[in-house]
């Protein structure tokens, strides 16, 4: 049977993490989390000019999606773990004040080339994953055996972000409306063969589950 991957993409807190992190463990696959990546090189932005970003990630950074399996539990248990000249830096890039950082590795065309040779590389790695982030679908899983876009309005995507973030005073709560690229992310997934489309606004993380779960079984009969 043909390893599974699923690409899931969405603006800011629609449920991208929550989703795929279930459907990792209910199916047994490895998890990365893209956004995790874009976030080091913000924060290794403050201390490296970016042109050794565009040209020498690879040396600098290390991103780690350990899995492993828990004794005597069913899921597996993912740690995404980031190395930044051999410093773990993974409590340090979800920051606030790495997001002017954020927005300029975002919109730097170099960096998210070499970006994505990172993940290609960890996808390899792998024999089925479930890959979160902006442009998932397009670049780096197009082949996919499901591409889930994921929204929710955006004043259920800030309250969410603000609840769950009460207790990281230091953390972004920042959300804004579905931007121009996160449409024409949306517009490419929708053209795809085995796309699904969930709006959350009113459903539970458990039916966007459940619909990713069917949505998957459709698509591979
Ligand atoms: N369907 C849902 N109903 C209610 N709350 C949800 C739902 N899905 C996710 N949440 C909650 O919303 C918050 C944001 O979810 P999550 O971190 O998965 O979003 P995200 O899209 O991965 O965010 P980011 O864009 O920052 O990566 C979390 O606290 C999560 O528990
Ligand atoms: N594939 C991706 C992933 C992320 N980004 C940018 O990084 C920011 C942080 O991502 P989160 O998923 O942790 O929120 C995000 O706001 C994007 O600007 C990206 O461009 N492509």
């Amino acid at each position: 049977m043909p390893a599974v991957s699923i690409s899931i993409d969405g603006p800011t807190a629609s449920g991208k993490t929550t989703l795929a992190t279930r459907l990792a463990e209910e199916l047994g696959l490895a998890f990365l989390d893209t956004g995790v990546t874009y976030r080091s090189l913000a924060y290794a932005l403050d201390h490296v000019p970016i042109e050794r970003l565009r040209t020498d990630l690879g040396s600098l950074l290390v991103h780690q999606p350990e899995i492993h399996r828990r004794h005597g539990k069913k899921g597996i248990c993912q740690n995404h773990a980031i190395l930044f000249r051999g410093e773990d830096i993974t409590q340090e890039i979800w920051h606030a004040s790495l997001d002017a950082n954020l927005k300029s590795i975002a919109q730097d065309q170099a960096c998210r080339r070499e970006i994505l040779r990172l993940h290609q590389n960890i996808v390899e790695k792998y024999d089925g994953i479930v890959a979160v982030g902006r442009d998932v679908a397009v670049t780096l899983l197009p082949h996919a055996s499901l591409h889930v876009y994921l929204t929710a309005s955006e004043t259920m995507r800030r309250e969410r972000r603000r609840a769950q973030y009460r207790t990281h005073k230091d953390r972004s709560t920042s959300v804004g409306p579905a931007t121009e690229r996160d449409l024409q992310n949306r517009d490419a997934i929708r053209a795809m063969p085995n796309a699904l489309e969930v709006d959350s606004t009113y459903s539970p993380a458990s039916a966007v589950f459940a619909a990713a779960l069917h949505g998957l079984r459709r698509h591979s009969s």
